[in-house]
């Protein structure tokens, strides 16, 4: 296992988690990891069994006293969740996970709901799949994880969310509702329908085509395995600056799609360099490496497809003495070759490299 540097933990408990999905029973292994007492509550008796069965937490009894309770359900059911919350533990600081934090203000701020206790909050960590099923104790490590104070917030309140955060591993960006909004239309809404809509133009394309299918099409699809549920209800509860972000995409497809149209035309050319050149510098803003954890470095070595070959990578970086943190396989239908993306500690990193080459492994990139 990895070696952790051991941080005292800062969250004090008892955490009560409602909506025991993704991210409900993912905070609770990070959080159980920690030694946190962690009671979890959903709507569905078999969502909450089954994160209890993977240890995120405890099913509640009566009696308790959450120090701080994470509503962790869809943006739909966010108001209402935390309206219970804050009546069912008056003692207890109150936050939320959802992906927008303007209308569940807003519909909290309509009912006329004291809000002293509540913070909003998001972690900018999930997957593109839900449930309890899919929860990673690692989620939120290295991840930004917003919280949008106001000037009623007290500091011994934010000091509770603040400690959940950095105990899972997360980075603490403070915005507001509004800031906030308008940041993830662009950085994550719009990325999540562009997907989408990419990957919409593949149900009715050609087999031949399809089975074509490489890594840059895997790369950029990843997100349209997304519950159609849960996003119907982000995008309409920021539609605004959804529609905002899509205008510019809009704009910009147009662009490139009428320089193509005559590709020799004067400027042509220029138009649609223009717009690559564009990519390259947004692309480079991403801080962290493109699409890889920032906590491991990565090694592509070239499995032979033939029986037995993954097994003895795996054994021989057990040999070398390399922990592997995570795998991924990458294989084409016909290929005599598949790809083993192995992740590494950063400092054993070219260890592995020049002690997996004098075994004699082919490395693809690095
Ligand atoms: N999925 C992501 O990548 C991601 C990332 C960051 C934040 N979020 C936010 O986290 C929240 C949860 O998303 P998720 O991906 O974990 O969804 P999920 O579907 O995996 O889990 C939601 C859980 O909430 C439960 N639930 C629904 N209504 C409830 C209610 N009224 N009371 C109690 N439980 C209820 C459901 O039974 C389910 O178990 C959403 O607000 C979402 O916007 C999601
Ligand atoms: O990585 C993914 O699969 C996500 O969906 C994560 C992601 C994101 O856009 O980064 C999606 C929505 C959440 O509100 C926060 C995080």
């Amino acid at each position: 296992m990895l070696e952790q540097k051991s941080v005292a933990t800062r969250t004090r408990g008892p955490v009560r988690i409602v909506g025991a999905g993704l991210l409900g029973a993912s905070l609770g292994l990070a959080l159980r990891e920690k030694g946190v007492e962690v009671i979890l509550d959903d709507a569905s008796p078999s969502n909450l069994r089954l994160a209890v069965d993977y240890g995120a937490g405890r099913l509640p009894v009566e009696g308790d006293a959450p120090a701080l309770v994470i509503v962790c359900v869809p943006p739909d059911v966010v108001a209402d969740a935390v309206e219970r919350a804050l009546l069912d533990y008056p003692d207890a600081v109150v936050t939320d996970v959802a992906s927008v934090k303007l209308a569940p203000l807003r519909a909290l701020e309509a009912r006329g709901t004291d809000l002293t206790r509540y913070i909003g909050s998001h972690p900018m960590a999930g997957r593109e799949r839900g449930g309890a099923i899919s929860a990673r104790a690692d989620l939120f490590f290295g991840r930004p994880w917003v919280i949008c104070r106001d000037e009623e917030t007290r500091r011994e309140d934010l000091a509770l969310i603040e400690a959940v955060a950095l105990d899972v591993g997360g980075v603490l960006i403070e915005m507001t509702p509004e800031e906030h909004d308008a940041s993830v239309g662009l950085v994550s809404h719009l990325p999540q329908l562009v997907s989408s809509l990419l990957a919409a133009g593949l149900s009715d394309a050609p087999d031949a085509a399809i089975q074509l299918a490489g890594q840059g099409l895997r790369d950029t699809t990843r997100l349209a395995s997304s519950a159609p549920e849960l996003w119907l209800q982000i995008l309409a509860a920021n539609s605004g600056p959804v529609v905002e972000a899509l205008e510019g995409m809009i704009a910009r497809l147009s662009a490139v799609t009428d320089a193509l149209r005559d590709p020799d035309a004067p400027g042509a050319r220029r138009a649609v360099a223009d717009a690559m050149a564009a990519g390259n510098s947004g692309v480079a803003r991403i801080p962290g490496k493109h699409g890889q954890s920032q906590r491991f470095a990565t090694i592509v070595v070239m499995v032979d497809d033939t029986p037995g070959q993954l097994g003895r990578l795996l054994t021989e970086l057990g040999e070398i003495n390399v922990n592997m943190e995570d795998l991924r396989l990458e294989h084409s239908p016909g290929a005599q070759i598949g790809l083993a993306e192995i992740a590494v500690l950063p400092e054993v990193k070219q260890r592995t490299i020049e002690d997996l080459g004098a075994r004699g492994w082919r490395i693809a990139s690095v």
